[in-house]
Order: C-alpha cells, then sequence, then structure tokens
C-alpha cells in the first residue's frame, strides 16, 4: 500500500520511522510520502491561508496550494486512489472502515487546519475520484494531523505482513462486533487479586465460553449501543 500525507507539519509524521509501521516501511509492505503543502506555494511567505468568504473567525485554507499538491501526489500513483480528509464533519471511522481501507492500493490523507480547507477541493477531485471526510469522534482538534496518525495506525495493523501473528488481530474489541474480552498473565495472584480460575484450567471450551460471556457483559456495560438485538 502507498499512503501519502499533505500536511503544513510533515516533521509531526517523523515518528512513523519506527515501531511495527516503520518495519513494514523497511519490508516494503508499506510505502509512505510525507509531502509539505507549502512546497506547493509561490509567494515569499508560502501562503496556505486566506480569509473566509461571507466573513467570521479564523483563516480557511487556499484552493490553489492544495490543488497543486494533490495534482502532484496523484500524478503517477494508483489508477483509483481514495482521498482522505479528517473532518469533524466526515462520516465516522471505525474497525469496519480501517479494514476495508486496509485493502486500498493508495490512500492519501488531507490534513487541513485553521478553520478547514476550501470546499471546492474537495469538490474537484470528488468529481473523478473517490473523496471522504472522515471523523475520529465528535470533538473538534486544531488539525487533521493526530487523526491521520490514528487511522495509519489502525489500517496499517491490518494490512498483511504488519502484525506478525495475524491471530492476535482476531479477538479484538470491535473484530466481532462486540468489545474485547479482560486479559491477565502471569502472576496467577498481585495484590490478593487472582487470575480467573478458569483460565488456569486448561479447559479450552470453558475459556471460550468465558470470554465470550465477558465480551457481552462488557459491551452490554460500556458500549449497549454495540450490543446485537439477539444479546
Ligand atoms: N473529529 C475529528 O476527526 C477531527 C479532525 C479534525 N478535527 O477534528
Amino acid at each position: 500500500m502507498r499512503i501519502d500525507i499533505v500536511t503544513i507539519f510533515p516533521e509531526f509524521f517523523d515518528v512513523l520511522d519506527i515501531s511495527l509501521l516503520g518495519k513494514a516501511r523497511a519490508n516494503g509492505i508499506i510505502e509512505l510520502g510525507v509531502h509539505n503543502l507549502r512546497d506547493f506555494t509561490h509567494d515569499r511567505h508560502n501562503t496556505v491561508d486566506d480569509t473566509p468568504a461571507g466573513g467570521g473567525a479564523g483563516m480557511v485554507m487556499k484552493p490553489e496550494p492544495w490543488g497543486e499538491a494533490l495534482d502532484s501526489v496523484l500524478e503517477g500513483g494508483a489508477a483509483d486512489p481514495i482521498i482522505i480528509f479528517p473532518s469533524p464533519a466526515g462520516v465516522s471511522f471505525d474497525q469496519k472502515m480501517a479494514r476495508e481501507l486496509a485493502h486500498e492500493e493508495q490512500i492519501v490523507f488531507g490534513c487541513g487546519r485553521y478553520e478547514g480547507i476550501d470546499q471546492r477541493v474537495f469538490d474537484h477531485y470528488a468529481e473523478n475520484g473517490r473523496v471522504r471526510l472522515v471523523s475520529l469522534g465528535d470533538y473538534v482538534l486544531n488539525g487533521g494531523e493526530v487523526a491521520v496518525m490514528a487511522m495509519i495506525e489502525a489500517i496499517g495493523r491490518l494490512i498483511p505482513g504488519v502484525v506478525g501473528n495475524p491471530e492476535s488481530l482476531v479477538e479484538e474489541s470491535h473484530e466481532d462486533g462486540l468489545l474485547e474480552y479482560p486479559s491477565y498473565t502471569k502472576p496467577a495472584l498481585w495484590r490478593e487479586r487472582e487470575v480467573p480460575p478458569v483460565l488456569r484450567s486448561g479447559d479450552h471450551g470453558a475459556i471460550a465460553r468465558w470470554r465470550r460471556e465477558q465480551q457481552i457483559e462488557r459491551t452490554r456495560r460500556v458500549r449497549p449501543d454495540l450490543l446485537p438485538p439477539e444479546l
């Protein structure tokens, strides 16, 4: 998979050189390009924003630099890339979307700042391609970079070969629509708290049943909205 990020803070993504994603890049599983939006400006101050049409507080990101940056990133890229702009006005990002995006050939992330990006950028690229405004939740960040980092992590770990043991991806929260069961390890007793005896019983059927019950109970308690009607 090829991932491109357009941002005014390219250094923000230096952290993608480490951990699993860093290894995936070194192994050629993920190809990453980080592009500074200011490199696509032509004035002395590398201006990327201007006052909002119709008045109002703050500044809006100009369409020209975005047009040049996205044209440059898309040129010679995948035949059908998807362009994602993090936005509180977007569709909700979830594990299902992460799974779907893990199959993409190229994802281009556009990190907005200030009051946002001129709407014509979204409209222009949506005319001939796939553009999505995607939200991590009902809150507002100062820009798209943190949201892009989270999405890259959620998507990247689902790409085959990134996580060493694919089995570890199966029993996770939201994979089967429920929250995951609680996890324990050694020692068997810690500060008077013991590991549930069933987990030390060696009875794999009983352990599986216990874990499923824990998933349902935790989901009912913490996220009843996720509980399917039959449960
Ligand atoms: N809620 C979000 O995903 C978001 C992105 C940028 N600002 O807020």
